[in-house]
């Protein structure tokens, strides 16, 4: 077994390596910080926003943040998007990242994904929201990663991985990652891998 099939430490879903690379060691624990990501997708097209201040700055992402004390995560994730998109939707659980820095808690990312929704989307003081074909996603700027879940996404796999990530200066550099899927769940897998 090549060591990158392993799972890295952090992992606890049931899930076999679909993507797996850099070198070195994975950081160490540190305490855990949970955010939420949601993408809406209709049809061929799905919903990313601008951000326009705060951590990814400048990168297309979807709509989420932190997860306040005494909130449910899934709570959180419609509180987000009503606030930074404008719209309310019934949101469906599509996979985890933890997100590694050295020095910074570690980010546990709870990702929903949408395909219906009420209101009119509206842009937000940190989101400016916008339409992309499934095949133009602009995945040069995104944060590295997301080239490798957003496809498992999109084909409703349910997916965990793990990304560590140095930081210099400002700019986040990506060290190792490891996605996986459950592969009890092999209904779309042709689409994705
Ligand atoms: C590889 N790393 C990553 N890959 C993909 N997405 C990532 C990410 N690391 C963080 N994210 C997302 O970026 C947003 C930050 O949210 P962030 O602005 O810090 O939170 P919140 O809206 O609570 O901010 P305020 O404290 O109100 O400014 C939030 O959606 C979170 O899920």
């Amino acid at each position: 077994m090549n060591s990158m099939d392993a799972k890295p430490p952090g992992i606890i879903d049931e899930v076999k390596m679909v993507h797996g690379g850099g070198s070195g060691d994975w950081f160490p624990a540190e305490e855990i910080r949970k955010y939420t990501n949601v993408f809406l997708i209709q049809g061929d097209r799905l919903l990313l926003g601008y951000k326009k201040r705060g951590l990814g700055i400048h990168k297309y992402n979807g709509f989420g943040g932190k997860v306040e004390p005494n909130e449910s995560t899934l709570d959180a994730a419609q509180r987000e998007l009503q606030e930074e998109a404008g719209i309310i939707a019934p949101l469906e659980h599509a996979g985890t990242l933890l997100f590694v820095v050295p020095g910074s808690k570690w980010a546990h990312i709870d990702i929903f994904r949408a395909e219906e929704y009420s209101g009119t989307i509206a842009e937000s003081d940190e989101m400016r929201p916008e339409w992309f074909n499934k095949g133009e996603i602009p995945f040069d700027n995104m944060w590295d990663t997301d080239r490798y879940w957003l496809p498992l996404l999109l084909a409703n796999r349910p997916f965990s991985g793990r990304a560590d990530y140095e930081k210099k200066g400002e700019d986040f550099i990506l060290k190792k990652w490891w996605f996986g899927i459950n592969p009890n769940t092999v209904s779309q897998a042709n689409q994705c891998i």
